[in-house]
């Protein structure tokens, strides 16, 4: 059987005295194409953010890539050494809501300095593979622009190059399109779609658009409470839920 690349291991992860996360059990395998939908508020981008390292947590084990990280007895703070988290953060990239894109560098700047500095590639070859990776979403021409003079579409679409000059071996998507004109959730997805489809990366996808999940995903998996209420393959999920939770959410955004 396939080894997984990512397993929660009875994860426990509260933000005062609200349980998130309880006793999360998730495995992903290498290559899997895994989309998360739910019900605002039922902990889809705490699992990304834990597996970021961006959040610590309370109870459990989180392994990544036959490294792992454990619970603080109750306190929340990282027992990893800072060392180690960036050992685990190498294999992760993530496209946030909200590009977050330095706005002083140039595109290509954007996508080069993380390779440059974390990677210690020399400029010349992370620019070539930088160039490569703007082509691959569509805006070489734009190497030379800033982040401002890009529509939202275009620097998302450059959020998701940056994130894989890293090489990461899981790229994580919250919401990629929810901060978007809806005329330019369009070019994000697809660009994400391709990703999914030519590449044997391992994705997870925290998503509201439903067409797409179905897509993309090997597996979707339907979050309500900070647990997995059901999962399955996307035609299973989208056509016969099993689970009334499930059957509720779909109906109300369908
Ligand atoms: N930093 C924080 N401090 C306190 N509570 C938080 C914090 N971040 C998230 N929460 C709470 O944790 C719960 C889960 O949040 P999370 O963002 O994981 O949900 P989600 O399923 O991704 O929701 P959405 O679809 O709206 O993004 C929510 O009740 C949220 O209010």
């Amino acid at each position: 059987m396939t080894q997984p690349l990512i397993r929660f291991q009875d994860v426990t992860k509260r933000y005062g005295h609200l349980t998130v996360l309880d006793n999360f059990c998730f495995d992903v395998t290498p290559g899997e194409k895994v989309t998360l939908i739910g019900p605002s508020g039922s902990g889809k981008s705490t699992v990304l953010r834990i597996l970021m390292t961006l959040e610590p947590f309370q109870e459990g084990t989180l392994h990544l890539a036959g490294m792992s990280y454990h619970q603080d007895n109750g306190r929340g703070r990282f027992l990893a050494s800072e060392a180690h988290l960036r050992q685990i953060r190498t294999h992760v990239g993530m496209v946030f809501q909200s590009f977050n894109l330095f706005p002083h560098m140039t595109v290509l700047r954007n996508v080069v300095e993380a390779p440059t500095r974390v990677l210690g590639l020399g400029r010349a070859e992370a620019e070539c593979r930088g160039v490569d990776l703007l082509r691959m979403v569509g805006l070489s021409e734009k190497k030379d622009y800033y982040p401002s003079q890009l529509s939202g579409g275009q620097q998302q679409r450059v959020a998701i190059a940056r994130a894989l000059a890293m090489r990461p071996r899981v790229l994580l998507f919250d919401e990629p399109t929810s901060a978007l004109d809806p005329q330019l959730v369009g070019e994000v997805l697809g660009v994400i779609r391709d990703l999914a489809h030519e590449h044997d990366l391992t994705m997870l996808l925290v998503t509201h658009e439903m067409r797409f999940a179905r897509e993309v995903s090997d597996r979707v998996c339907f979050f309500d409470k900070g647990r997995i209420c059901e999962q399955g393959k996307p035609e299973d999920i989208f056509s016969a839920p099993k689970e009334d939770r499930t059957k509720e959410f779909l109906g109300s955004i369908l």
